[in-house]
């Protein structure tokens, strides 16, 4: 029997999991904690090894947890106080994995229909075929059905496996890195396609990947997870904009650094620009992260296309450093400019009209609600 709990799609509380690797135990997940909303996407990202699959795998009952529980849909599924474990098969899930796992020897239509054929109470012929019929009308695989899963191309098969992983209704849905195997150029229709498919089913969702552009193209919510443990959890533009580490700020996009000690913090509670750092390059006004102090020693991270670049001194602008254009290439949609500033070199990003060229001068203007403080350790 399993407990009864509050309905949600999918809460997980200080989940574990660890494997022994010769002679020690590698905490692959350390105390992970999370629930996700009706119909979000709710993304797990973040580099390889850092336990985002092993989280999935323990949500789907694939691995067993050392400790905490995972809750579907109200019902406990997993709890190792409780000496709960519900197998794959009996949860309300449905999967696709970075290898589809679609079976070459079976038509379309068999492969869609697999979950309910292997049911234990298994769905009448009529109903079986209505179902598989409609997961592939989703999936825009109609008419296909005769077809040998062999002869469908790799985008045709990514979505053959996400019909088999529909065809259940199931409450939650598992994707770990499901666009992985696809050409870049189809990756990236592919991340549309199954964003708006996901957001028209209302689908909850759990995926996984260490992609940060796929990640923030199409998740509602997203955890970044380092070493077994979820660092920070927020919108993509939280994520993207208000890196709460040095860690996120640096996996999440690319980041100009610069090493700084708080010289006043904001008021408590205030999360707008106006904490000032004292810098190798002057003072300067930015936006800290949550517990940042006086005193502290602190990182300052601007993303490249927040910098504005101006090619004569602005007048009394604050946050403005001077520096020296060392490299600047043009990519068509924008102008990337390298502008060296004391030791370091700043990566900026312009629009793609402006003239300028190595060895001018250059006046960086540091927006301070684009400037994020950031804990140095
Ligand atoms: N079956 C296993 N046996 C031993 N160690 C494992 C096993 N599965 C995972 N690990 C280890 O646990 C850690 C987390 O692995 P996990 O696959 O969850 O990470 P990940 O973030 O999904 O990485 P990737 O993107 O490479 O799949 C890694 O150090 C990994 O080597």
């Amino acid at each position: 029997m399993t407990a009864t709990e509050p309905r949600r799609p999918l809460a997980v509380e200080d989940l574990r999991k660890g494997f022994a690797d010769r002679g020690n135990t590698v905490n692959a997940v350390d105390g992970v904690s999370f629930e996700i909303k009706e119909g979000e996407l709710y993304t797990l990202l973040g580099p390889s090894g850092c336990g985002k699959t092993s989280t999935l795998r323990s949500v789907a009952g694939l691995e067993r947890p050392d400790g905490g529980r995972v809750v579907i849909d109200g019902t406990l599924v997993a709890g190792v106080a409780e000496g709960t474990f519900v197998p794959p098969n009996r949860r309300d899930i449905g999967m696709v994995f970075q290898s589809y796992g679609i079976w070459p020897h079976m038509t379309v239509f068999d492969n869609a229909a697999f979950p309910l054929q292997v049911l234990r109470r298994k769905p009448p012929k009529q109903e079986i075929r209505e179902r598989v019929e409609s997961a592939l009308a989703v999936v825009q695989l109609a008419g296909y059905e005769g077809r040998m899963a062999t002869q469908l191309s790799g985008g045709q098969q990514q979505r053959l496996a996400l019909a088999r992983a529909l065809v259940r209704r199931p409450k939650l849905l598992l994707l770990d890195e499901p666009l992985s195997n696809l050409d870049a150029k189809l990756r990236g229709a592919m991340r549309a396609e199954l964003a708006s498919l996901q957001q028209q089913l209302g689908i909850t969702t759990l995926y996984v990947t260490h992609d940060q552009a796929e990640a923030l193209g199409m998740s509602s919510r997203i955890a970044v997870m380092s070493a077994g443990r979820i660092v920070q959890e927020g919108t993509p533009r939280d994520i993207y904009q208000r890196p709460a580490t040095r860690f996120v700020a640096d996996f999440v996009g690319t980041t100009n650094f610069l090493e700084g000690t708080v010289v006043s913090a904001a008021p408590a509670g205030d999360s707008g620009p106006g904490t000032r750092i004292g810098t190798a390059l002057g003072e300067l006004v930015g936006t800290a992260a949550p517990g940042v102090k006086t005193g502290d020693q602190v990182l300052l991270a601007v993303r490249p296309e927040a910098v504005r670049l101006h090619l004569t001194e602005p007048a009394a602008a604050p946050n403005v450093v001077p520096g020296e254009l060392e490299q600047v290439m043009f990519t068509g949609e924008c102008l990337d400019c390298h502008v060296r500033v004391g030791d370091h070199v700043w990566i900026t990003r312009q629009e793609p009209r402006l003239a300028a060229g190595p060895g001018d001068k250059a006046w960086l203007e540091l927006p301070a609600d684009a400037l994020s403080i950031v804990p140095s350790a």
